[in-house]
């Protein structure tokens, strides 16, 4: 028998130049389904669009847009990499040089359609392949599909928004809805943006999983709850006063978003490039059974939004009944909303119009029916036997879903995507008692600056209304089910999840210390301003007490996490670590008599959100050279350093202190910005309180080599073992770095401490 095989191109997920059979790669009723559905009418689109399924997706990646490297890396691959990659030849094959995403704003995300041999073995490769791995550890370059990078740009969040996350694990679009919240920082400004970003997932261990990912953007806004989407509980916001003028109690104020994503669960058919398994498994009855979760996922959400505020509903799946039938039955039961014309947005970007007909499939041998009645009337069982509601199908009115926009692999070489942007309109009209008072609510919930710090520093927020509480209803807590079995679910899940939160969520409680606290107070030894917000600093220990780490938080932050029982709403984090304690040893120098009183130091990930209130006096400045000699030892002596370095530096007390390398050249290594880095300083050494792989990521990057310990013991080693395999061809390029500790001193922070390497760069 004759086998047809296509050899596919790099793939970042899976080896390059695998072969795959055609036949793994058909799929019938996938093709039966989708040229009725999708409306492309053309044969030759037609055809464009299923070869496009069959090829492997190119690999993409984005630049942080906060960093203030991104500027620079973004010079680095337009003026290095792309004349250096251009014309590259391998194995008798052009390879072409990375190309940026036309569509994606001042070109920080890139496309590299490379062989993975090319990449790793390929002379002009290799470096690239180096810079990318690096960077990606240190958190400014993030690997993420192209059409995922979508709904955080059409959502266009600003530093004051409140967003929430539904469905935010792992968190790719999370990391870019954080960035645009920090996006107008410099380092001028404070680095603590007054909005908030929860990013919530029912799955527990993949919340924790976005809570890692995410590190690598330490934020103070930033809180992750694990509950399911559906029944998202209400969050409080604190009354200024539990009792009104007339003596009668006060509900305390729910939080309304200004921005909330909808990345919701699909049946994920448009990843079919980088998934090719889905050709096999695939059946037209995949997305029937979550269109039911979509829907009350986007329903809760519309009740949480303030007016004028904007959802972005996305789906990687091609299905109608899971992407406009959603929206088309979210918008017929939640009034005032309407979906948004984006067709000026994101120009460069081609696109394809929501469907407006549809015909769903009732069986997997894709048996349809015009309308809901016929398919009732077909069942044998009856009405009762029903899989499929009425909202599968197309609405009867006009609600322009050609507004939504669907993204197809043809169309610009990527994967199938899905994305409807939904606003709340402002309207005059509601003035009804419960609208009116979301106004109210809305009106002083959004304006953080009316967060007020009272004499102890407690956040207190003007936004109660003063009705008789028998008068005040929920904001929307109950969703507009389609049908009684909806109900029921909704029940169950409610059910589930209140038995959780109280039995099974393990997360410690949080406690905010007080900022006469003698920790608090020993932290302020890094010269911190006085509006420096030590009321923000909280604690997470059954104690409460100041044990080993210290987060920050905002305003906000703060004002929801007092507010709201955190069993009840599973937080599982809440702002950034900044400060931890120092354990172990002072270094060569030992034990020293000031040291009890600075036993806290600042962790690296942290000195983005303090730096603005460090007093620019007490900053240290060092040069190259001095930066040089911290990435080659561990603990390097003070009588190492040059005179004016040691004299400053030895000026200053046993503990955390911070240090600026001025920008410049020497000895053919360039810093091009001043870059602010964490030390500790002991009695007689000094060490650069940055993890492991940030060091090599620097040094590479500014002296063109890995310098660090590690670098040079990983180095040694490969060299070594290409010694003893002499002629077999070496894979890895990347140096394996080994643990650091061998000399004592200051505890580094495990692998978990970042990276945020740039970040302080001034
Ligand atoms: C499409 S993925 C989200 C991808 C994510 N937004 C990103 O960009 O990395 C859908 C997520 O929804 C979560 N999920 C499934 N059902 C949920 C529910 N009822 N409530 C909240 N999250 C849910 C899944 O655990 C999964 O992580």
């Amino acid at each position: 028998m004759q086998v047809t095989v296509t050899k596919m191109k790099f793939n970042p997920d899976s080896d390059d130049l695998r072969v795959l059979r055609q036949s793994d790669m058909e799929n019938e009723k996938f093709e039966e389904y989708y040229r009725k559905q999708l409306s492309i009418d053309d044969d030759d689109e037609w055809l464009r669009f299923l070869g496009s399924c069959r090829e492997p997706l190119p690999s993409t990646f984005r630049i942080s847009g906060t960093r203030q490297t991104a500027a620079v890396l973004t010079s680095v691959m337009e003026k290095t990499y792309i004349p250096h990659l251009s014309g590259v030849i391998f194995e008798d094959q052009p390879i072409p040089p990375p190309m940026p995403l036309q569509w994606y704003p001042k070109g920080l995300a890139w496309q590299l359609n490379v062989p993975k041999k090319a990449l790793r073995k390929s002379p002009e490769f290799k470096k690239f392949h180096s810079f990318l791995v690096f960077e990606t550890e240190v958190g400014n370059i993030t690997r993420q599909e192209a059409v995922s990078m979508l709904p955080p740009l059409f959502l266009d969040v600003e530093p004051h928004h409140v967003v929430l996350d539904m469905c935010a694990a792992p968190g790719s679009k999370t990391s870019q809805l954080l960035e645009s919240l920090h996006s107008s920082q410099s380092l001028l400004d404070s680095c603590v943006p007054p909005g908030v970003l929860i990013a919530n997932d029912s799955d527990y261990k993949r919340a924790q999983l976005l809570i890692h990912q995410t590190a690598r953007i330490p934020s103070p806004v930033f809180v992750v709850t694990n509950v399911d989407a559906s029944i998202f509980p209400t969050l409080s916001l604190p009354p200024e006063s539990t009792t009104n003028s007339s003596g009668r109690k006060v509900r305390p104020a729910p939080l309304l978003f200004d921005r909330i994503l909808c990345d919701v669960p699909c049946s994920g058919d448009g990843t079919i490039r980088k998934n090719v398994g889905i050709w096999k498994k695939w059946n037209p009855m995949d997305g029937n059974g979550l269109h039911g979760l979509q829907l009350r996922i986007l329903q809760r959400a519309m009740r949480m939004l303030r007016w004028g505020g904007k959802i972005v509903y996305s789906t990687c799946s091609l299905n109608p009944v899971e992407n406009e039938a959603v929206i088309a039955e979210a918008l017929r039961t939640v009034p005032g909303f309407e979906l948004l014309d984006v067709s000026e947005s994101l120009p460069s970007l081609i696109r394809r119009p929501g469907l407006t007909k549809w015909l769903p499939t009732a069986s997997r041998d894709l048996q349809s029916y015009e309308t809901y009645e016929h398919y009732l009337t077909s069942l044998p069982g009856g009405k009762g036997t029903a899989r499929l509601v009425q909202s599968h199908w197309p609405p009867s009115e006009d609600l322009c879903l050609e507004r939504c926009i669907r993204i197809y692999p043809h169309l610009q070489d990527t994967g199938g995507f899905f994305i409807a942007v939904l606003q709340h309109k402002p309207s005059t009209a509601s003035l009804d008692r419960r609208e009116g008072k979301r106004v109210a609510e809305e009106v002083e919930v959004t304006d953080v600056k009316k967060a007020r710090l009272d004499g102890n520093g407690d956040v207190s927020m003007t936004s109660t209304t003063e009705l008789p509480e028998s008068k005040i209803e929920p904001p929307n807590l109950t969703p507009t089910e389609t049908t009684p079995a909806v109900q029921k679910h909704t029940q169950r899940q409610r059910h589930k999840q209140t038995s959780a939160g109280d039995g099974g969520f393990k997360e410690m409680p949080y406690t905010f210390i007080s900022p006469n606290d003698p920790t608090v107070e020993s932290c302020m030894q890094l010269s911190l301003t006085s509006d420096f917000p030590s009321s923000n600093l909280l604690v997470r220990n059954p104690a409460g007490e100041p044990a080993r780490s210290l987060y920050l938080t905002n305003d906000l932050v703060r004002a929801i996490v007092s507010a709201n029982e955190y069993k009840r709403i599973r937080l599982m984090t809440a702002g950034t670590k900044i400060f931890t304690r120092q354990e172990g040893g002072s270094g060569r120098g030992g034990e020293d008599s000031t040291e009890k009183a600075s036993r806290f130091r600042l962790l690296s990930e942290g000195l983005p959100v303090v730096l603005p209130y460090i007093k620019p006096e007490s900053i240290v400045d060092a040069n190259l050279s001095e930066l040089r000699r911290l990435l080659e030892t561990y603990y390097p002596l003070l009588s190492a350093f040059g005179e004016e370095f040691r004299y400053d530096i030895g000026s200053k007390l046993v503990g955390s202190h911070v240090v600026r390398f001025k920008a410049g050249d020497i000895d053919g290594a360039t810093l091009t910005h001043d870059l602010v880095l964490p030390i500790w300083k002991s009695t007689s050494s000094i060490s650069l309180m940055i993890d492991k792989k940030a060091k090599s990521a620097l040094s590479l990057r500014v002296f063109g080599e890995d310098l660090t310990v590690a670098g040079r013991q990983a180095a040694a080693a490969k060299q070594k073992k290409s010694k003893s395999n002499e002629g077999v061809v070496q894979d890895t390029i990347v140096p394996e770095i080994e643990t650091e500790g061998a000399e004592s001193g200051p505890d580094q922070e495990s692998g978990k401490e970042d990276l945020g390497l740039t970040a302080g760069g001034l």
